[in-house]
């Protein structure tokens, strides 16, 4: 198969999304999915809340601005990305913290159960949540089962209180299968909880069909919300009025301007959120969802899928290239929108590609992940990464020793 990669480009109803986003033009950002790129409408939109609502409006802005209902406004936006109907999309906390809350409202509908089966491989926060309520409620209440990926099905028997899977690995991009372990883990009476961490904005979801009880993501990734924007909370309609979470903030109160001293829960997914939101953060993510206007998820999983193809296509033509091993699925269908390589001198390689103005990211030991964003990537970025690449390992420039000295965030 050959690429006309100029006329993939002509053809790609995408193109004018990277518009939207300001990217230094010599970069080839190949790291959307540890932080995304940042829109323009957030720029914008982080001005007028800190210069007009802040600073002119000042604490008016909670009415007038309507700040209080900013994370339900925004979860909203972020529920057809995830295939929700509404009133079921919260966005607070971070991704660990909303595990904490579901995982405690999960085991305490599930009397009897204790068992919580997750992924050895999983990104470790989910696994250190459970270990932290293992802690705080015993063994007893709480006890993690953490397998290989290959083994998760035969771990779904009838003593098991919870499943809580990331959909797509982060370190190889391989994809669960949402809707056949929700009805397998249903089918034993297990409450399931999916991370859509690498999902959200990336892939088509189905949170409703598939019957989803509960699912957190991420505001910084695919949904470009900035460095630490809040995460979101999913929580299936059928369970509102039947649960109880456990970080009892006041603006989860169900009349929080009252002041009481008794805690009464708020109906509906209002009720899992904690403390005051952190408005110039939350109103970043708000706007950068606006660059999902009038595009479907379908088209961004068909993009995505042929950029990873075009790569893999592309590093196929370069022997030199055949030292770096996939360990993302070969077919597209089963892997996310990234691409993952193992390689002895992975870290050095990434400083290599970095200083050459093409951005992956390193996940110890020893891979290199490149991750696609179809709203701002483009079939020539792709052509030119790998002919950067080609360069870097053919020349070994990533032998040079200014490559060795690992920084702190990798
Ligand atoms: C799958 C997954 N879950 C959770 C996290 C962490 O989320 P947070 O920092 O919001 O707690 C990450 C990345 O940071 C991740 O990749
Ligand atoms: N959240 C991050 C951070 O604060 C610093 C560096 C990286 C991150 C990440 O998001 C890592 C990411 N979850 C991953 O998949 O590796």
């Amino acid at each position: 198969m050959s690429y006309n990669i100029a006329q993939l480009d002509k053809q790609d109803v995408l193109a004018p999304k990277r518009a939207l986003f300001n990217l230094p033009e010599e970069v080839i950002y190949l790291d959307g999915n540890s932080l995304g790129a940042l829109p323009k409408a957030s720029v914008e939109r982080i001005q007028q809340v800190v210069n007009q609502q802040w600073g002119n409006d000042l604490i008016s802005s909670w009415n007038k601005h309507n700040w209080i209902d900013l994370p339900l406004q925004t979860g909203e936006k972020i529920a057809p990305l995830l295939g929700a109907g509404p009133d079921q999309v919260v966005v607070c906390d971070s991704i660990s913290v909303n595990l904490y809350k579901l995982l405690i409202t999960a085991l305490t509908m599930q009397s009897g159960r204790a068992k919580v089966v997750s992924e050895q491989d999983n990104f470790p926060t989910d696994l250190y949540m459970v270990q932290g309520v293992q802690t705080l409620l015993g063994e007893t209440r709480c006890q993690l089962i953490s397998v290989a990926s290959e083994d998760i099905e035969n771990a779904l028997t009838d003593d098991v209180a919870v499943l809580m899977l990331t959909h797509i690995n982060f370190r190889t991009g391989r994809i669960h299968d949402m809707q056949r372990l929700t009805r397998l883990a249903h089918q034993k009476g297990i409450i399931v909880i999916w991370d859509l961490a690498h999902s959200a904005g990336a892939v088509p979801l189905a949170l409703d069909e598939c019957n989803v009880d509960f699912a957190v993501g991420c505001g910084y990734k695919y949904l470009n919300g900035g460095p630490g924007a809040p995460a979101f909370l999913y929580a299936a309609k059928r369970h509102h009025n039947k649960i109880s979470q456990p970080l009892n903030g006041w603006m989860g109160h169900a009349k929080p301007f009252e002041f009481s001293p008794r805690y009464d829960a708020a109906p509906g997914i209002k009720q899992f959120l904690t403390g005051t939101p952190s408005i110039i953060a939350m109103a970043a993510l708000d706007a950068a969802l606006d660059v999902f206007d009038s595009v479907s998820m379908a088209q961004i999983r068909q993009k995505s899928s042929a950029l990873t193809e075009l790569f893999l296509h592309l590093k196929r033509q370069h022997p030199a290239l055949d030292d770096l091993v996939l360990c993302s699925p070969t077919d597209s269908e089963l892997r996310g929108s990234q691409l993952s390589f193992s390689h002895p001198a992975a870290y050095a390689i990434c400083q290599a590609l970095i200083d050459h103005n093409v951005v992956p990211d390193f996940r110890a030991p020893d891979i290199v992940r490149f991750g696609f964003t179809p709203l701002y990537l483009s079939f020539a970025d792709v052509a030119k990464a790998i002919a950067v690449l080609h360069n870097i390992m053919q020349q070994r420039l990533y032998t040079h020793n200014k490559y060795r000295t690992k920084a702190a965030v990798t």
